[in-house]
């Protein structure tokens, strides 16, 4: 079949029930209003990914919480479960999978985003946080602790996932001169989307509804007291979707209830917040850190040399953009800073080592591509 005639019956606008098999399984239970796909963050992206025969066993369903047993599904009919297997590839909260009438997994569609990170002890093993979100909110407060390094640190995971970064700074009320902040953000990249608001004030966060539209799903990352919690309570507006659960049984057949990560908000998208996206930590992100970063990468890629560090070296086109007031020393320290941490954070003990001796190969490695990419 070609690929033009498998897709012939799949049309955009046809992102209704009518498109998955109509008999999602009676198991499905919740204590939450039905939704459909669309308005549970269904878009053309996955819709091209469906191929008519698995449509006719199999329906289409959500992650919306991980267990140590099972995932929990939402479905067009409410919240399911699925029994965790080792033929199963690893999912995560944001997933998106087709599961068939008799609760099996038939497949994992492909991710339009992903967060993920190096599980701990382990070289390969990719421990997924949330996958499929559309905007990540990095929360600061507009005070002392307002940090461009951090947002920078948090700016390369954002741009690693391929999620559209927001800059939220929170607080606005305790703030009498908003400029200097501004400025600073500016400063990493004249065309970051940022908000203000109070976190408080629930007139003052609707600026923050119109990203978490219908279908759009949205996350919070930020350090400890900037007012996330604060924001998610504001943004869900019915607490009630925060403690809404559903009840399951485990493994040895006991109900147990847990609530699930991916919440409707107030203006009709999803909020996911799981403890792993507040613990976030740099690794592995060199593309990150290469968006992030994009006006210092372009003039490393006029250095005389290829793997230069950017310190004494003769012919360093970023030194010479410092010097010429193009560029500033902080943002040149925060980029090696970040890309050595990251290299760190990614690397077992024994890599450790090995990785501390091999910065300037990291440097001819990513410095590199982006020339050959250029060229290319
Ligand atoms: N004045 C003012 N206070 C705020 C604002 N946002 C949050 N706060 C207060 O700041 C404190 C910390 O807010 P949280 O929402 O708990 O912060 P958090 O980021 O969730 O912190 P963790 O739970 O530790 O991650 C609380 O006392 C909030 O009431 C705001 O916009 N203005
Ligand atoms: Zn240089």
């Amino acid at each position: 079949m070609t690929k033009s005639n498998r897709f012939n019956h799949l049309k955009s606008n046809t992102l209704t029930k009518t498109t998955v098999a109509s008999s999602v399984p009676a198991q499905a239970k919740s204590t939450a209003p039905l939704r459909s796909l669309k308005q549970m963050g269904w878009n053309g992206f996955f819709q091209q990914q469906l191929i008519t025969e698995s449509l006719d066993y199999a329906y289409v369903a959500r992650v919306s919480a991980h267990h140590r047993s099972q995932y929990q599904l939402l479905t067009e009919s409410g919240e399911t479960s699925l029994a965790i297997h080792q033929a199963m590839p690893e999912m995560t909260v944001g997933d998106w999978v087709l599961v068939d009438e008799q609760h099996n997994f038939v497949s994992l569609l492909e991710r339009s985003a992903l967060f993920s990170r190096k599980a701990a002890g382990s070289k390969v093993e990719q421990q997924l946080i949330a996958a499929n979100l559309d905007w990540v909110f990095i929360v600061s407060s507009l005070n002392d602790d307002f940090n461009v390094n951090r947002i920078e640190r948090y700016l390369a995971l954002v741009n690693e996932a391929k999620v559209t970064p927001v800059i939220v700074l929170t607080k606005v009320d305790l703030c009498d001169d908003l400029s200097p902040f501004i400025e600073a953000l500016r400063e990493l990249d004249a065309n970051l989307l940022i908000e203000t608001v109070n976190g408080l004030d629930s007139e003052s966060t609707t600026a923050l509804s119109s990203y978490c539209s219908e279908g759009k799903t949205v996350a919070f990352i930020g350090s400890s007291g900037v007012g996330k919690s604060t924001l998610v309570n504001a943004m869900l507006g019915d607490s009630s979707q925060l403690t809404s659960a559903i009840r399951q049984d485990d493994s040895k057949g006991r109900h147990t209830t847990t609530s699930r990560s991916l919440h409707i908000t107030a203006s009709g998208g999803l909020l996911l917040d799981t403890p792993g996206m507040r613990e976030l930590q740099l690794a592995d992100c060199e593309e990150g850190l290469n968006e992030t970063f994009a006006d210092l990468v372009e003039y490393a890629q006029q250095c005389k040399f290829i793997d230069c560090q950017h310190e004494q070296e003769p012919g360093c086109a970023v030194q010479a953009a410092i010097e010429a007031g193009l560029l500033t020393e902080r943002r040149l320290q925060s980029f090696q800073k970040l890309m050595r941490e990251q290299a760190l954070n990614g690397a077992s003990i024994a890599e450790k080592r090995a990785k501390g001796k091999s910065l300037s190969k990291m440097y001819k490695r990513v410095q590199g591509n982006a020339r050959a990419n250029k060229r290319g």
